[in-house]
Formats: C-alpha cells, structure tokens, sequence
C-alpha cells in the first residue's frame, strides 16, 4: 500500500495545479469586480429592480427600452449602464461626434472584442482581422465600378435559385432565403472574379450561411457567459464554435486550389500577355497580406468567412426587413416600381453604378427602414460605436475617462429622437427624399448627400461614425437596390392569410433579427 508522503508526493503537483488555479480565479474575480464597478464620475442609471427586472435580465432581453429610457432621462449628457462586458458609458450624440476621429491608440473600436475572436478566430490572431477591414474600405470601394456590372448580373439569377418560381402563392423562409440570395450576390464579387465561380458553388454557400449564423451565435452565447474566465470552459463545449472551426477548414479545402492555381497563373504573366489579375477579395487579400503568410491557406480561407461574415448578416436583414415594410406600407409599392421602371429605361434596361444614385425614393425607403428597424445582428440595433478607451479620454463636459472604459452610441434611441426626426414613431418612407428635396430648394449643397442612405451623421449613427464607420455600406446600398428593384418588378408578396402586421422582431442583448418564424407568400409576377 502506498504510504502517506508518497501518495502526497505524487498528488503534489495536482494540489499546486488546484491553488494556482483557486488563486487565478480569486484574482480574476477581484480584477472583473474592479472593472464592472461603475465609474463614480459618470450618472448611472438605476431602477426600481422589482418593477423593471434586473440590470442583467434588461440588458440581454430588453435593452432597446433600457437605452431609450436612460437616453431621454439623461438627455445630451453621458450615463453609464450595466452591460454583459462591464459598465459601459452611454454617449449623447455630440460626444459621439467629438470622439469620432480619435486615433486607435487612444479609443480603439471594440466591436471585434464584441465577437470574441480569441475564441470565434481561432487560431489565428485578431488583429490579422485589420486586413480584412482593409479589404473591404480600401479594395472593395475601390474597384466597385469593377464589381458592380457582375453583381448586378448575379442578381437575377440568384433570385430565380432561391425565390420561388411559381406564379401560384408559395410560403417561403424570408430570413433564410434572403441571406442565401445575398450570399450569392456578394460572393460574385468576393470570390467570383475570373474562372473562380465559388459563389456558384452550393458547399461555399451553404458554409457562407451556416458560418455567419454560427459565429453571431457562438459569440452571443459566449457573451452571455456572466464571468469571462469561465468562457474559455464554455467554448470547449459550444457546438456552434465548434461548427465555426469546422466551415474554416472546408473554406481552406475550397480556397486553397483557388489560391494554387492563381500563383501558378502569376508566374505566367511574363510570358502570356493576356493574364488578368482576378478582381476579388480573394486576390486582394492576398496581394495585401505579407510574404510569410501567403501560403497559409487556412488564414485565408477563414479570412473570407470573415469578410463574408460581415457583410452578408446585417444586409441581408435589412433585406428582410424592407421587403415586411413594403408589404405593411403597401402604398409605397407602385411609388417606388415607378421610380424603378424610370430610371431602369433611362440607362437602357441594364443598371450602372450611376443609375443606383437616382433611385432616391427607394434610397429613402431604405433608410427609413434602417432607421425604423435596424437589421442587426451584432450589437447595432440598439447600439453602435463601440470603443474602448486606451488612454484618459476627456468628455466635453470635463469629466475624464480612463483607460478600460467601454463606451457606445444609443443608436436605436437617436433615431427615435423627435428633435433630430419629427414624428419619429411613424413609418414614412419618403422622409428622406422630401428632406433631400428641401436641401435642393434651399440650395442647400451637402443635403443631398446628408439625407442618403450611406450617409453617417452624429445624428445618423447607424453606420457607426467616423474613423471605423462601416466600410462596406456603399457596398451593401448598391445590393440592397439592386434586389429589392429587382424583388418589386418581378414578385408579388404579402403576409400569410390572417396576418396583418410584420412579426416582431427577436431582441437578445443589443441583437435584433427578424423574428425567426417569419414567413411571408411569394409569387413570379405573370
Ligand atoms: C445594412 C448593412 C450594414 C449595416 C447596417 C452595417 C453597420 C455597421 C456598423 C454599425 C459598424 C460599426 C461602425 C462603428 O463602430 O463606428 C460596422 C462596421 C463594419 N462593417 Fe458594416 N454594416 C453593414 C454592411 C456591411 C457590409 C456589406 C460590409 C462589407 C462589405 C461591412 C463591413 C464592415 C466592417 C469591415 C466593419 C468594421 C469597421 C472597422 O472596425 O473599422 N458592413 N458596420
């Protein structure tokens, strides 16, 4: 039988293992405390616990009525709310207009944080997240006039794949026939240049689809971890992580041969005078990306999962949403198939980028959708420029924040602010048109181009402001008109018999999708 200092020997290294980690977590949760304790310079906003829930319960079910109260009852000066990553420091919109171009080594944005890319990323370090960004706002704005002819192509087909082609009424999925059709779309010009046809290519759709709806989930459940040193336990056992890691390799399996054949292509350009470099984020992310990382295959293929990831959620969403406004506000209809029909004859019947900015009544819609019910799925209904202070930041009003703070724009009870939007609660789909309208009669030069869709604003925050104001949203205009032009000439759809408003939308956190069991009828126009 063992003796008792031998089985202490051999349990000694366990026992240590087990302080180290008592004395870890104990630290742990002495710095989180520290952290989540809210800043005593800043109001803060409390509530009766009994009759309105508690912090944690509002914040993950009921946040858009939390940062509209807060916003009105603190209004134009910043309060601090309890939030799933800390107390985070609400900004009233002329201090998100003064932060807005502060270097990144001073307020950071801390959306990425948001998605936890320790975990959703893995194994690859965030910040090679910085060429994807750079991707989308440099080379995607830059060669839209390149991409767009293609998208605009893909359009039509994508909708006779995914839109039913009958002429009877058929009941279909929106959300998931909207995401696939973006993911179409936008997949012609991320990975469709040249001979490469992966948008065409079922797997790559399907893993487009399934990897956004994974990562947004993963992420939201990891966030909804109350004490983050126990996300990493969690995320072991997550199934929608692990199904992250799994669509990274098949986008490796897929992208690899892609990137093969195009450096064998390359190595061709001195002797055949007829290569085309491809025109797409493939090859851009790849010509962008240092020497030592070009043959990892992996990276990239996760990388255009990401770029993917971003661009296809919240636009297809929006998508969703237009469509359930046009049947609800059904008078615009014939008002927008006009406009469409008109602008679609002056440029010949096929649609330039050009053409795209004289849609202005469906530019209108568009925005008054967004701003009515954003689409969004990570963070960006109720809330946007997310940013993280990483050195003292000092507030107008004198009060200084240090570094650590979390802070963000209530964007949802911005745009329901009548000083900024008259008769906020009605849905008016022309509002911005008329708005562009009195600029051109007041001769008034930016509100033309103040009132558009793409149009960011400390007033506007939608799009986030500033020096990390989405880049993709041009991109993402042009689509959206794109469909829904082509949606309005060529569909019929109405609510299910029996339904006569657009289900609600399902709020977690700051999320908000289209209600998950929505489904509306469609039918090919005769
Ligand atoms: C209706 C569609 C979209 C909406 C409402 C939307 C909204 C947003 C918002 C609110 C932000 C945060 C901005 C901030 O923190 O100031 C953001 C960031 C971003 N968006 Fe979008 N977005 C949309 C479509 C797209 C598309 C189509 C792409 C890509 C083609 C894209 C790529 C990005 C990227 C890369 C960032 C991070 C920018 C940075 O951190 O510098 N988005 N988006």
């Amino acid at each position: 039988m063992p003796s008792w200092s031998s089985n202490f020997t051999s349990s000694a290294p366990v026992l240590g293992l087990g302080l180290i980690a008592i004395l870890s977590c104990t630290w742990i949760l002495l710095q989180r405390s520290r952290a989540s304790a809210p800043n005593p310079s800043i109001q803060h906003y409390q509530w009766d616990n009994r009759a309105a829930g508690t912090a944690k319960k509002r914040w993950l079910w009921d946040s858009l009525t939390l940062l509209r109260e807060g916003y009105f009852r603190f209004y134009n000066q910043p309060w601090q709310v309890w939030t799933s990553e800390g107390y985070q420091v609400v900004l009233p919109p002329s201090y998100v207009d003064e932060l807005k171009m502060l270097p990144d080594h001073t307020l950071p944005s801390s959306l990425r944080e948001f998605m936890l890319p320790q975990y959703t990323f893995k194994p690859f370090p965030s910040w090679k997240l910085d060429y994807v960004n750079h991707v989308i706002l440099h080379d995607l704005n830059k060669n839209m006039a390149k991409v767009f002819p293609a998208m605009s192509e893909e359009v039509d087909f994508a909708l006779s794949e995914e839109f039913p082609s009958s002429t009877d009424w058929t009941e279909t999925d929106i959300a998931t026939q909207a995401l696939r059709l973006i993911c179409r779309i936008s997949g012609r010009a991320f990975v469709g240049s040249g001979s490469t046809d992966l948008h065409r290519n079922e797997e790559w759709i399907d893993i487009s689809c399934r990897y956004t709806k994974d990562l947004f989930l993963a992420a939201l459940k990891l966030r909804a971890v109350p004490f983050s040193f126990l996300r990493p336990l969690v995320a072991f056992f997550l199934p929608d992580l692990r199904r992250v890691y799994r669509h990274n390799d098949r986008a490796r399996a897929l992208v690899q041969p892609i990137l093969q054949q195009r450096e064998r292509d390359a190595k061709t350009v001195v002797v055949d005078p007829g290569y085309v470099k491809p025109n797409d984020t493939i090859q851009w992310l790849h010509d962008l990306i240092p020497d030592g990382d070009k043959k990892d295959y992996a990276y990239q293929g996760a990388a255009q999962l990401a770029i993917t990831a971003v661009s296809v959620q919240s636009t297809s969403k929006l998508i969703v949403n237009i469509m359930l406004n046009l049947i609800e506000y059904a008078e615009y209809v014939p008002v927008l198939v006009e406009e469409i029909k008109t602008v679609q004859a002056e440029c010949g019947g096929h649609w330039t980028l050009a053409s795209m900015g004289r849609l202005e009544k469906l530019d209108s819609f568009m925005r008054e959708s967004l701003r009515f019910e954003p689409p969004l799925t990570v963070d960006l209904k109720t809330a946007t420029f997310q940013r993280r202070a990483m050195k003292p930041v000092k507030l107008r009003d004198g009060t200084v924040l240090p570094p650590g703070t979390l802070m963000l724009a209530p964007a949802d009870a911005i745009a329901f602010d009548r000083t900024f939007y008259p008769d906020p609660e009605t849905f008016d789909g022309l509002r911005f048109e008329k708005l562009r309208q009195q600029a051109v009669e007041t001769g008034e030069v930016q509100g033309k181009v103040r009132h558009q869709f793409v149009a960011t604003s400390k007033t506007q925050v939608q799009f986030g402001l500033g020096r990390h104001a989405c880049p993709g949203r041009w991109f993402a205009g042009h689509a959206i008109k794109l469909v829904v032009a082509s949606v309005l000439l060529n569909y019929d759809f109405k609510f299910r018999d029996g339904e006569v408003n657009k289900t609600k939308t399902f709020l977690f956190q700051t999320t908000n999708m289209p209600h998950p069991k929505t489904r509306i009828l469609i039918r090919k126009k005769l």
